[in-house]
């Protein structure tokens, strides 16, 4: 019976899963999710050749918890796993505050620690914690791992981590953070085979998914990121307005009667790319309609990132190469072309057919800039470090 690994990644509206064979280095076996938790829950999962292996669909209006999404995982895997022994788990976590820099097995503290961390990030981290006790649940012996998304930017300089605050909220805990690192970290890896040169220069990579943040790296570590205390900041997202003036919330709580209730679902559900469109967080969808509200969140989407760039390569000190990464980012064409074609201050000249097909390498040879695609994977930087963290 051959050792396996499940890595889930519970998101705000979904649950990813993967299980990775880990006898030697961890390799692929099947992967999926459950998508639409609240909406129209879909499970489809596939093997490594990306064929689909089974899938399910719920009535429209089933609205599924992600405990629920956990209880069918389970159920699903005593049926399809049986010729695998699963012996560990881990986990991508949102939020590790200041203690957890690098991965950590879990334990009961941990746990306990974790739920101290919700209220930073509270579109994520309940159902990363959520879905470390159904498995202990489950399995009270297996060995659990969390993965923090904001530890690849822990060494970044003191002063990029700094709000301008009076010390005692420093001291709090109220910092600049930064999340997407188990992706910016992946995306470094790989990036210094592609590209070495590059890769050990000033690079930023533009994770642009359902959260979208942008990341500042020298020599592949993270000096600067958009996203700051919450995965709230810098970008507009889905459904995240992004940076806002700190004294819009104010003014929304004085003149609005909004409570911290109701500036949370406007912040982080009902803005971004929904709210401004009106019509739907999803890029796919905005890119095929009409509407001329669908055009303003496309446009303000990439001016937002083209100004962000500018931020990040004056941190940099300079540009060498941008990477772009996320659902987004691989694959809308668009996106990458407004972004490229706002950057030629900076060097980049885009190739455009390059772009059409999807890269890898989208720059033109003679762009002092280099710009690629790398398909981003945080599952398998979180088998990697739950193995790491165990063997
Ligand atoms: N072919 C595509 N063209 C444009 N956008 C796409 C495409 N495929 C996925 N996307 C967009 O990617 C976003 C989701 O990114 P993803 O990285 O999968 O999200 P998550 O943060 O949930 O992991 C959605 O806005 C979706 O519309
Ligand atoms: C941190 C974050 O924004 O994650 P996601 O892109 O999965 O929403
Ligand atoms: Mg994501």
């Amino acid at each position: 019976m051959a050792n396996a690994q499940v890595v889930l990644n519970a998101g705000s509206s979904s649950l990813k899963f993967s299980v990775f064979l880990i006898d030697d280095a961890p390799t692929l076996l099947i992967s999926g999710q459950i998508e639409g938790l609240k909406t129209h829950a879909h499970f489809k999962a596939t093997d490594v050749n990306g064929a689909v292996v089974s899938e399910r669909a719920w009535a429209p209006d089933t609205s599924l918890s992600h405990r629920d999404a956990i209880e069918f995982l389970f159920e699903w895997g005593r049926g399809t796993l049986g010729a695998h022994r699963i012996v560990e788990a881990g986990h991508r976590v949102v939020h590790g505050g200041t203690r957890f820099t690098r991965p950590v097995r879990i334990d009961a503290a941990v746990l306990t620690a974790l739920d101290d961390l919700i209220p930073l990030a509270p579109l994520h981290q309940p159902h990363s914690v959520a879905a470390i006790r159904a498995v202990a649940e489950h399995v009270p012996d297996l060995p659990q791992v969390a993965c923090f998304d904001t530890a690849f930017h822990r060494d970044q300089p003191a002063v990029a981590q700094l709000f301008a605050l009076p010390r005692w909220l420093t001291a709090a805990g109220v910092r600049r953070y930064g999340f997407h690192g188990l992706s910016y970290e992946y995306v470094a890896s790989v990036f210094r085979r592609i590209d070495p040169v590059a890769a050990s220069g000033r690079t930023v990579v533009a994770h642009l998914g359902n959260g979208a943040s942008l990341c500042a790296m020298l020599d592949g570590r993270s000096i600067a990121t958009t996203m700051s205390f919450t995965p709230a900041d810098g970008l507009v997202m889905g459904t995240r307005a992004g940076t806002l003036d700190p004294g819009l919330l104010t003014y929304l709580m004085k003149q609005h009667g909004m409570d911290a209730d109701a500036i949370e679902k406007l912040i982080y559900h009902q803005s971004g790319l929904l709210g401004v469109s009106e019509i739907s967080s999803d890029m796919r969808e905005l890119q095929a309609s009409h509407d001329t509200r669908a055009a303003e969140a496309i446009e303000l989407f990439a001016y937002r990132i083209s100004r962000e760039l500018g931020s990040m390569a004056a941190a940099l000190g300079g540009l060498d190469a941008l990477v772009f990464t996320g659902g987004i980012g691989e694959n809308d064409a668009n996106i990458r072309e407004r972004v490229s074609r706002s950057a030629t201050w900076l060097g980049l000249t885009l190739d455009h057919s390059a772009n059409a097909s999807h890269g890898p390498r989208i720059s033109r040879p003679e762009s002092r800039v280099a710009a690629w695609i790398v398909p981003t994977n945080e599952e398998l930087m979180i088998a990697k470090h739950t193995r790491s963290t165990l063997g």
